[in-house]
């Protein structure tokens, strides 16, 4: 009831102040996804130059689905699963579950499937880990990845990685990109002590950003990079930026919250967020 009240009060704001309320309500109790931000208010921040230009000085990246194309595995190991059931796997339970830690993802799985009675979320983790483990080192990276991982590391911009993977997920998944990765000032992983509940919760890039040099940093100048609802979610409940890359197949009722959408990290302009340009021309 009251964040039903919050919200028609935000909306008699002028929009100007609306955005700022939603920043400030950044330290509240509130679980910020209730508050999407509607797009005529995203669109304000670009159009009254409250886009943070030049305020971007510290980036945080999600892992799976938006470095490392490996959101295909969890979907083909899922779709193994159900079968047995005579289930299909469909994207609006994808949604759901990508970007959250394996636990509370399983649990999505098995109760929104209705097989939970038969399998549960531990035993859904157990049969999955076999063929996820020999799927995991074939990971390949996004289109667009090492570009900008590599620009930014080459212009001095502090960069980390806030992935829920567990440790041994991580380094399956990224046994082949290791120098890649080794450009990443920290990693924070999903079975990191400080990250005690996994996204929307904004805790992995809270404790992320904390481990930055010089913190603590103002969450308004930390760009994230997510693809999934639950990691957009997650960085606006930190009171940070968010760019989104969602899958093409994800409903585009999931982009409402994000600050910017992209098809690919190819597309990512850097001077939008007041950061170094790339040199290169890409087509
Ligand atoms: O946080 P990311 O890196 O997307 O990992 C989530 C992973 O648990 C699969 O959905
Ligand atoms: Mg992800």
């Amino acid at each position: 009831m009251l964040g039903v009240l919050i919200r028609h009060c935000c909306s008699l704001l002028p929009v100007k102040q609306q955005t700022k309320s939603i920043f400030d309500f950044k330290s509240s109790p509130f679980d910020l996804s209730q508050f999407p931000i509607r797009p005529n208010l995203r669109r304000a921040r670009f159009e009254f130059g409250m886009a943070p230009k030049g305020s971007i000085t510290h980036v945080i990246f999600d892992m799976d689905g938006l470095l490392l194309d490996t959101e295909k595995f969890y979907t083909e190991v899922q779709e193994i699963i159900l079968a047995r059931y005579n289930k299909t796997f469909d994207w609006s339970l994808k949604a759901k579950m990508m970007g959250k830690k394996a636990i509370e993802a399983a649990r999505v799985f098995v109760e929104e499937t209705g097989i939970s009675d038969s399998l549960s979320a531990e035993d859904f983790l157990v049969e999955r880990e076999e063929m996820l483990r020999t799927m995991f080192p074939t990971s390949e990276l996004m289109p667009g990845a090492s570009r900008l991982i590599r620009h930014l590391h080459a212009k001095g911009v502090p960069i980390c990685l806030a992935t829920g993977s567990h440790r041994r997920h991580f380094e399956l998944k990224t046994q082949r990109h290791g120098e890649l990765f080794s450009l990443m000032h920290h990693v924070v992983l999903g079975d990191d002590p400080e990250v005690k509940q996994g996204k929307p919760s904004p805790d992995i890039f809270l404790a992320a950003a904390k481990r930055f040099e010089g913190s603590p940093i103002d969450p308004r100048n930390i760009l994230v990079f997510e693809d999934a609802p639950s990691g957009v979610n997650a960085a606006k409940n930190a009171g940070m930026y968010v760019v989104m890359v969602p899958d093409p197949r994800l409903d585009s009722s999931f982009h409402e919250t994000a600050d910017q959408i992209l098809g690919s990290l190819l597309d990512f302009n850097p001077t939008d967020w007041g950061l170094p340009p790339f040199e290169d021309k890409q087509s």
